[in-house]
């Protein structure tokens, strides 16, 4: 690798990342970015891949390649209960769908093991799955029941619909009083080792573009009123029930998910969350 190449970032295709990425570009000082916006499921495989360097993933991606990365303190997309964006929704009742059909949305790998865990573990049930392109009524036309995140569920909830709805984040706070983690920014260790001043120096402008987007939402909140739709009062609700934090709380919800997925066969070993600090890495238990 050339030394002067240019930083590459993932960058989560959809608004619930906005406070992290949306002054980025001003906050960083000299460092040569390339910003590469796609889906979750999309940025998992380029950053195994090796086509990103750094990059904001589904959490559950990091537990299948802890040992090829490491995660950035402070930073990642969670909530403490209701998320408000990703949905499962349901033409029939939830104990004919425990036992039912499911459709995935191919955007996901955090929020369709998630949903495993609540049928299979908390629910006891036992559906069936596919995976379908994230389009409500062509998934339900398939399934009982259709899993959908990000922006396609924002847009599905405000569809005039008749089917019942869960939201993950609460159903996992209702069985394990825990918040949950959905999205983690990581950076490939190799990259690290190379370019630690760069990964210093990117890390310290997402947490500047984090404050100041917390500082004040407004910008952003326009922002979605004029792109996806919606009240400024929706999106300032929205934006305010994520949590962008990684620090012990999230480190509890995450690991308790991995353990849980474990369980269940979805990922093969317990995973360490292995934390970037100083350019060191420190490795977390709660
Ligand atoms: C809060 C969300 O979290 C997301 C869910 C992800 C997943 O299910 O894999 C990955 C990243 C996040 O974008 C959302 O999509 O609405």
């Amino acid at each position: 690798m050339k030394q002067h190449d240019p930083i590459r970032i993932g960058r989560i295709q959809y608004t619930n990342a906005w406070p992290i990425f949306y002054h980025l570009q001003q906050e960083t000082s000299g460092e040569r970015i390339e910003l590469i916006s796609k889906v979750p499921s999309e940025l998992n495989h380029s950053l195994s891949e090796g086509l990103l360097d750094v990059s904001a993933i589904s959490s559950f991606a990091y537990g299948l390649n802890d040992e090829r990365y490491v995660l950035l303190p402070d930073l990642s997309v969670s909530s403490n209960g209701k998320v408000g964006s990703i949905f499962l929704f349901m033409k029939k009742s939830l104990n004919e769908v425990r036992n039912g059909s499911i459709a995935f949305t191919t955007a996901s790998a955090t929020s369709v093991n998630l949903l495993r865990i609540i049928m299979e573990k908390f629910l006891g049930g036992k559906p069936r799955y596919i995976t379908a392109a994230p389009d409500l009524e062509s998934m339900l036309k398939e399934a009982d029941a259709a899993l959908l995140i990000g922006d396609d569920a924002i847009r599905a909830a405000w569809s005039e619909h008749p089917y019942e709805v869960m939201d993950l984040g609460q159903a996992w706070k209702e069985h394990t009083g825990l918040g949950m983690t959905f999205a983690v920014w990581a950076v490939r260790r190799a990259y690290a080792e190379d370019r630690p001043e760069t990964v210093r120096a990117i890390y310290e402008a997402f947490q500047r573009s984090k404050q100041r987007s917390m500082a004040d939402l407004g910008p952003v909140t326009k922002e979605a009123c004029l792109r996806i739709g919606g009240t400024e009062n929706f999106w300032n609700r929205y934006f305010s029930g994520l949590n962008y934090d990684f620090g012990q709380s999230q480190w509890n919800g995450l690991q308790l998910y991995f353990e849980y997925a474990k369980e269940l066969g979805l990922i093969q070993r317990t995973i360490p969350l292995r934390i970037w600090s100083n350019n060191t890495v420190v490795q977390v238990n709660s």
